[in-house]
């Protein structure tokens, strides 16, 4: 696996405390990387850290294969970072405010002029580019903040909160260029701490919890180590021996009662259990008339990793 990020034993304290403690993970290049955890869990502080803003107090971080306490000036233009908030003039229009930046990033004045018009069009802003960013509403201001990130063309983008505080309209947005830039071959690696919100675009999510990473995998990984799914059997002449002997089954965490004949199983296995528990139940003498499995939402399975975590 080709690796665009790569975190080993990261450490962080303010005063005493710890608010990383011996974070390890790596994020595959060209994946969509959800670094989910609740408030305070310490998200953005492994964000500033990778994007040089912060100094950790012990561990390695290789960003493309470079050590970033070593290389930070060429990691820098291969970066692109998008803050929860970020500061714009609100007297400059939109165009200007890019053409600054991409001075800043050291693009001649012809080239961030041709720049920034094509990033401002990527993020449907090419109406806009004339117009004051003070105008501008808070999904405008989170396209343009992407706009400027994409600047110079970085190969990894990561993005602080990138849908907090949007309308569904602009979740939406975000999460078209967000699926766009990595379409184009650029690694994304998004915090969040709303899993609905971005579970649909990742192909990779870590939970953070308490600076430590509880959980990390593919969503499907996820979805299937936390806890499956819920199985609900209709049986015509259900027995109080048949509910006990499907609590009895190892993988079987709980058994609810639905109606006089459905069952609700909740279980915990990896494979599908689905067969075997019919023949269990039909060779002691219930008659089955449906059986569906429905799995878990990954923010159940979220909940369910971060409570049993604790
Ligand atoms: N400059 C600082 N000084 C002291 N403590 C800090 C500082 N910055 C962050 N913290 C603490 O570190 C912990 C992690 O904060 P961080 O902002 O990284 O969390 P987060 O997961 O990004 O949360 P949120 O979703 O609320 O932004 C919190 O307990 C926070 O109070």
């Amino acid at each position: 696996m080709a690796t665009a990020i790569s975190i080993k034993n990261l450490y962080k304290k303010y005063g005493p405390r710890y608010v990383l403690e011996d974070l390890s993970f790596d994020v595959e290049k060209g994946s969509i990387y959800g670094f989910l955890g609740q408030n305070g869990a310490g998200k953005t502080t492994t964000i500033k850290i990778l994007s040089g803003l912060s100094i950790p107090n012990g561990g390695q971080i290789l960003i493309d294969n470079m050590d970033l306490s070593l290389e930070a000036d060429k990691i820098k233009n291969i970066l692109g970072l998008v803050p929860q908030d970020s500061e714009f003039y609100d007297e400059r229009t939109a165009l200007s405010q890019m053409n600054y930046f991409a001075r800043l990033k050291g693009l001649s004045k012809d080239e961030g002029q041709e720049q920034s018009m094509l990033l401002l069009e990527r993020v449907g802003l090419e109406n806009e580019m004339t117009k004051k960013v003070g105008s501008f509403s808070h999904g405008m201001k989170k396209r343009l903040s992407i706009a400027q990130a994409l600047l110079n063309d970085p190969k990894i983008l990561i993005l602080d909160e990138p849908t907090n505080g949007l309308d569904p309209v602009g979740v939406r947005q975000v999460k078209q260029i967000i699926r766009d830039c990595n379409d184009n071959g650029i690694t994304i690696f998004a915090s969040s701490h709303n899993l609905l919100e971005i579970q649909e675009i990742c192909t990779h999510i870590g939970i953070l919890k308490n600076g430590r990473l509880i959980t990390e995998g593919t969503i499907g990984d996820i979805r299937r180590l936390e806890s499956n799914g819920v199985i609900t059997v209709g049986i015509y002449n259900m027995s109080p021996e048949i509910v006990s002997l499907v609590e009895g089954v190892e993988y079987v965490v709980k058994t609810e009662l639905k109606e006089k004949n459905i069952l609700e199983i909740y279980v915990n296995s990896k494979t599908d259990v689905k067969p075997e528990l019919n023949k269990l139940i039909v060779n002691n003498g219930g008659q089955v008339f449906k059986l569906i499995e429905n799995s878990l939402s990954l923010e159940d399975a979220y909940l369910s990793a971060t409570e049993m975590k604790e």
